[in-house]
């Protein structure tokens, strides 16, 4: 069938270019796990590069939307080319779920929601994401312990009800089949390995 034979609203959808969405809590007050081994200056400035890497290995995949409360993350999204949301509802779900709002009423477009805080990211882990096998609508990208979600894919904005937080993988799974729709979990290392507590540490040396 010739593109232009489509349903409109399909056409729409197959039109859409994906939007990678990175969430960044502000810079001063994230990585607070590892307070018992850097101080807060440390804490801050990995914090940044942390996701200066993320939001570099997105700009070369999608188009990005940044949400944050903090003006840095959101000057640094600008500077690299990427949209910047001011967050006015703090909070992890909250910032994602207004973000998700803005993105359904742009276009009804492909979401990878990915955290700022992955040193083993590249582009390849994106790409991957971004193509869901036929019938799935979800994909979550697990942690190494197989309990949090460090990346999400979402075929369009409105599909899921968020559940970051302690054990979002399952909630996540939960949520999509509650819904009825088809959902993989994905392993791969750049996407697994966040940086959380002192423990995860030693990765930052894997990237030196
Ligand atoms: N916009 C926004 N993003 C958040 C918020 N809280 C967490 N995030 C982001 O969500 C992703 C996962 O966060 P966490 O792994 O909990 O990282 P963190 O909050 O820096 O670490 P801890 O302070 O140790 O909990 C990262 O991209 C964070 O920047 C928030 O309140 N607002
Ligand atoms: O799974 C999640 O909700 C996020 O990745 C945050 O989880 P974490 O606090 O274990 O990093």
């Amino acid at each position: 069938m010739k593109y232009w034979a489509l349903p409109a609203s399909w056409r729409i959808e197959a039109m859409a270019r994906p939007v990678i969405l990175i969430p960044v809590k502000p810079f001063a007050q994230g990585k607070s796990r590892l307070a018992g081994v850097m101080d807060e200056a440390a804490r801050e400035d990995l914090a940044r590069r942390l996701f200066a890497h993320v939001l570099a290995q997105a700009k070369q995949v999608a188009d990005v939307l940044v949400v944050s409360r903090d003006e840095d993350a959101l000057a640094q999204a600008r500077a690299a080319g990427a949209m910047a949301l001011r967050e006015t509802c703090a909070g992890h779900n909250p910032a994602l779920a207004q973000a998700l709002l803005k993105l359904d009423r742009m276009a009804r477009a492909p979401v990878l929601i990915v955290s700022s805080d992955l040193p083993l990211l590249n582009a390849q882990d994106l790409r991957a994401m971004l193509a869901p096998p036929m019938g799935v609508s979800v994909m979550i990208a697990a942690d190494t312990a197989g309990q949090g979600t460090n990346a999400l894919y979402l075929a369009h904005p409105a599909i899921l009800a968020l559940r970051f937080g302690p054990g979002s993988r399952a909630a996540h799974e939960r949520e999509a089949a509650r819904a009825g729709l088809g959902c993989r979990v994905i392993r791969r290392e750049g996407l697994a390995r966040d940086l959380d507590v002192p423990e995860d540490l030693p990765i930052l040396l894997s990237r030196a």
